[in-house]
């Protein structure tokens, strides 16, 4: 059995790896807004530059005011005027880093999650969405993208910044001697080093419990959810979920409180490390001092540089840190991105054949992870001709459906589109303009929380005459006055809206499928198992209508319906076991016959 090409490395990115993302990100960040981009770099730049600019002039104040002291002469007024000066631009610069930086990184959410939401869409089929490893880096990224280009715009930004400053600041220290920022960056680099460490243990801690986390927040949705509602009043459920909540959410957070608690005293020694090499460079300058070796200027300038470059240090092991994370991140979003799922859309798609017969050979199919559902099931449907599916439940209807949607692929045989002599192997068009032809109504359809209107047009152009056929013909009309607003009203009452019945739902989307009236075939999956008879009536009219000179394809429990179709075709356990009109199969006394029996009995007929 085919399984899906795994979607994502469980193992977690080296720091090579994590270079290569940054690397790949630069770009992606600057393609969003290059001129916001381009002005924070050079912001960041100057930024950075002026706190050493700001201890060289303190450096020459002090001693210009000794000199001063001492009957000489220098320009205090300028130099006050310069230092006041540095310090406004400092400020100024920052914050308007601050708002560009909040433009830019806004673009670069949009981008992102644009860019995931366009992938999503690329992944044609439904296998991808059956892998559970799947639905955890799903979490990861939904829960990451409104934030995490937006930190990592910022910490790229703030590293610069952080650079240019040890860079200068370990300049103007090396005025003391060339020996101490060499002294004072070795000092700080091991807690640089651990802070790093200890960030990457957290990312893997969530990585890791990411499926816990799922679990444990199933149970507070599955709480609030409406639509469990009912069950969970009736079965008196909630006590159970909330122990269930409460019980998993304690376990996670001892886990993730153990790796926060971790990163907070894990940094310690290197904490003491690195303030002890500030304390002994500050004891070597006073003591210079004293030996005339060193002004007092100088000495204020050393004091400055090292609050300076253990704060610079400091924010740079938290940007590595942090940024590390976010690399993490952005390391999981390009794995989606260049996942390449295994129903995918060809290179070079073939055209859809004239005809559109549909052939099954020899295909046999099952889920992932589990056994074949469809065996060496052959089948061939002549364009124009209506065929109904029956069969118990499980037989494989529904997945035979979701195979010529192509919504998976057969691990054995194949499907064919077109006539003998011009077939095209399904796997060989595009999934979008083949499924453009196809009108389907699904057992499980959609229910969006949109209003009525766009609950038919999913997105499509409004036709007024093509709208109000399909509303007429599948019911929907008759039941728009009892809506407040007609084709306006809102569905949904966590939005204000109303809710629909089961039967109401059904019409509206036959509505859906009927309003795609281009569609050359229509599939028709349980279409009327909630509508009362006479809506069940009116809409199978409204699909003989519609099936006319169109392949349709009806899967119904009601055998009374699939007598309008040219044929029958019956399943069991994942094969074709009778095939032919309803007088031929009645005739032949199999399954087909026993079922209308049963369903005539119940009527009485
Ligand atoms: N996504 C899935 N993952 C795993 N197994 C599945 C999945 N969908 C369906 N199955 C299994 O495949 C088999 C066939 O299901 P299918 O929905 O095709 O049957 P059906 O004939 O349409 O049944 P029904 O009449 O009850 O709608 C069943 O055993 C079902 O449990």
């Amino acid at each position: 059995m085919p399984r899906p090409p795994r979607l994502r490395d469980q193992s977690a990115p080296d720091t090579a790896q994590l270079l290569r993302i940054l690397w790949r990100t630069l770009p992606e960040l600057w393609h969003s807004s290059p001129m916001l981009v381009s002005l924070l770099g050079l912001m960041a730049l100057l930024g950075g530059l002026i706190p050493a600019a700001t201890l060289l002039i303190s450096k020459w104040a002090v001693d210009g005011v000794s000199r001063v002291a001492a009957g000489g002469e220098a320009d205090l007024a300028l130099l006050a005027a310069a230092w006041a000066g540095a310090a406004l631009l400092g400020q100024v610069t920052g914050i308007a880093r601050q708002v560009l930086q909040g433009y830019a990184a806004d673009k670069f959410t949009v981008q992102t999650s644009r860019r995931l939401m366009d992938k999503m869409n690329d992944l044609t089929g439904l296998e991808v969405l059956e892998d559970p490893r799947f639905h955890d880096d799903i979490q990861i990224l939904q829960m990451g993208a409104p934030r995490r280009p937006l930190n990592l715009t910022a910490t790229i930004l703030g590293l610069l910044g952080t650079l240019v400053g040890l860079l200068g600041v370990s300049g103007v220290l090396l005025t003391v001697g060339w020996w101490v920022p060499l002294v004072v960056v070795a000092g700080m680099v091991p807690l640089t080093l651990t802070q790093m460490r200890l960030y990457e243990l957290g990312w893997s801690m969530t990585i890791q419990n990411t499926q816990a986390s799922r679990e444990l927040n199933y149970f507070q949705k599955a709480a609030l959810n409406q639509q469990f509602a009912k069950e969970i009043r009736l079965y008196g459920l909630m006590p159970y979920l909330t122990r269930e909540y409460t019980e998993r959410t304690l376990d996670y957070q001892r886990t993730m409180r153990g790796v926060r608690n971790k990163q907070l005293l894990g940094v310690l020694p290197a904490q003491i490390l690195a303030l002890a090499v500030t304390a002994g460079v500050f004891a070597y300058a006073v003591w210079q001092a004293q030996q005339g070796n060193l002004t007092p200027g100088a000495v204020v300038l050393v004091i400055g540089a090292l609050s300076q470059v253990r704060g610079d240090l400091q924010s740079l092991a938290d940007s590595l840190g942090v940024g590390s994370e976010h690399l993490h991140w952005f390391a999981k979003y390009y794995e989606f991105l260049d996942a390449v799922p295994q129903v995918a859309a060809p290179a070079q798609p073939q055209p859809l054949p004239q005809r559109l017969d549909l052939t099954l050979e020899g295909v046999t199919f099952g889920y992932q992870g589990h056994a074949p559902v469809i065996e060496n099931l052959s089948l061939h449907i002549p364009e124009g001709q209506t065929v109904a599916i029956v069969g118990e439940n499980g037989a494989g209807k529904s997945t035979l459906i979701k195979l010529l949607l192509r919504f998976y692929d057969p691990s054995a045989g194949r499907i064919l589109l077109g006539s003998a002599g011009e077939q095209t192997d399904l796997r060989d068009v595009d999934p979008a303009e083949w499924r453009s032809q196809v009108a389907a109504v699904f057992q499980d359809y959609a229910r969006f929380e949109w209003d009525v209107r766009q609950n038919v047009l999913l997105g499509q152009q409004e036709d007024p005459q093509r709208l109000s056929y399909a509303a007429d013909a599948s019911g929907l009309s008759a039941m728009l006055p009892r809506l407040e607003d007609g084709l306006n009203t809102r569905i949904g009452q966590a939005y204000g809206g109303v809710d629909l019945s089961g039967g109401q739902w059904q019409k509206l989307v036959t509505a859906r499928a009927l309003y795609r009236a281009e569609a050359r075939v229509l599939i028709l999956d349980e279409p009327t198992a909630a509508l009362d008879p006479r809506s069940e009536a009116e809409v199978f009219a409204a699909f003989a209508e519609l099936a006319r000179g169109r392949t349709a394809l009806l899967v119904t429990h009601r055998l009374g319906s699939v007598r309008m179709a040219d044929r029958i075709v019956v399943m069991r356990s994942g094969r074709v076991t009778e095939d032919g009109t309803h007088e031929e199969l009645l005739a032949r006394g199999g399954e087909y016959a026993e079922l209308w029996r049963l369903q005539a009995g119940q009527y009485g007929e």
